[in-house]
């Protein structure tokens, strides 16, 4: 990655002595926190903590832009992630923080846009509908559904957004490293730990799978509004225009680990996306990319004291909506930490 580039400023990737050996409160600095996990749940935490007060260093075996969150779509809809009573209000709690900088720091990388989820059936709203401000039914929906429901949205173009928000953390003094842990650290009072999918190893939890998604990118033609069908739950038909390009997806499939994008699944993607948006049948194909949401049946947000009196905080298993519930979750790591380290 270029040195300039900010998802690496502040960054090291000198490996073994970046990792932080302070113990806690020294001669009246701020308690020093690791972040496992330079993705968009490790690096919000690593922000949320360090304008909370702590010294936090995040340490990660990829940098932002290689990570799942890089591939991430990445739309505000809570999707393959529970339970959903938890889901919707970390998600509601995103939801009026990207508002917030959609409005203020353009920069963020972040826009509202309008947009609509489309069904094969009638049915109730969705279960985090009161996340949502003005959710309404879709009146005329197009052929083969049956309806759906149409909102605005965050749309947070990762590419723009992991950089901005490692640059929001060397700001506040926090560091970036790049670092690949055989086992969780206890080099530091306060773990918080962020390893995604990675979790499954490093915590010994079996219950975290891959769901995989494959996307590819096209051309930006204009589009301003957003799509998705999850009608077919293996197969999800989304297109999200981003700054400069469009993201068309999807799949996913679940305890799938392959990495490789499969040609023949990039043919099925853009067909069936340019039936439901036939202004794409003419956009140039740009790329394609497979990430592996992080999956768990719950998304495991809690601290655990050790032997040593060490405190880890646990922040892993957002499957398809890590970015949609990351400001949320990384408000509930502050107060963990809180609860036991004061700043
Ligand atoms: C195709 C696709 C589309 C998606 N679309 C959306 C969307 O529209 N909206 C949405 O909200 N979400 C979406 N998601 C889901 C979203 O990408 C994930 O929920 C989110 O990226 C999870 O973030 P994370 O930070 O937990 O994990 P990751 O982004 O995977 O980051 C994990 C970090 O931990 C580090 N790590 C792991 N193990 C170790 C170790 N041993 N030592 C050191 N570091 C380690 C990794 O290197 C990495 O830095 C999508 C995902 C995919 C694949």
């Amino acid at each position: 990655m270029a040195a300039d580039n900010p998802s690496t400023r502040g960054a090291s990737t000198s490996g073994e002595d970046a990792v932080p050996d302070v113990m806690g409160r020294r001669g009246g600095r701020p308690p020093r926190i690791l972040v496992i996990g330079a993705g968009v749940i490790g690096l919000s935490c690593a922000v949320r903590l360090a304008e909370a007060g702590y010294d936090v260093h995040v340490l990660a075996r990829d940098l932002p832009l290689e990570t799942t969150s890089a591939v991430a779509a990445a739309l505000w809809y809570p999707y393959r992630a529970a339970p959903p009573e938890r889901v919707s209000a970390w998600s509601a709690t995103s939801y009026r923080v990207f508002v917030g900088l959609a409005e203020a720091t353009p920069a963020a990388g972040v826009r509202i846009r309008t947009g609509r989820e489309l069904t094969t059936s009638a049915g109730p709203p969705p279960s985090w509908a009161d996340a949502v401000p003005n959710l309404r039914p879709v009146r005329t929906p197009p052929p083969g559904y049956a309806g759906g429901w149409e909102f605005e949205a965050p749309v947070i173009d990762t590419s723009v957004y992991l950089p901005w928000l490692v640059e929001r953390l060397t700001d506040l003094g926090g560091t970036l490293s790049r670092h690949a842990f055989a086992e969780l650290p206890n080099t530091a009072p306060v773990v918080v730990n962020c390893a995604g999918l990675a979790a499954r190893k490093l915590t010994g939890d079996p219950t975290v799978v891959p769901i995989r998604g494959q996307i590819c990118y096209v051309e930006q033609v204009g589009l301003t509004e957003w799509v998705v069908d999850e009608s077919d739950p293996d197969r999800p038909v989304y297109v999200v225009p981003r700054l400069h390009d469009i993201v068309v997806g999807g799949t996913a499939e679940e305890g799938d680990w392959e990495r490789q994008p499969r040609p023949e699944t990039t043919e099925a993607i853009l067909a069936a996306a340019r039936r439901l948006v036939p202004e794409l049948a003419d956009a140039r194909v740009l790329g394609q990319r497979v990430g592996l949401r992080p999956f768990r049946p719950r998304v495991r947000l809690e601290a655990e004291r050790t032997g040593d009196d060490r405190l880890v905080v646990h922040c892993y298993g957002h499957g398809g909506a890590g970015v949609t519930m990351s400001w949320g979750c990384a408000d509930e790591v502050v107060s963990l930490v809180r609860a036991h380290v004061a700043a």
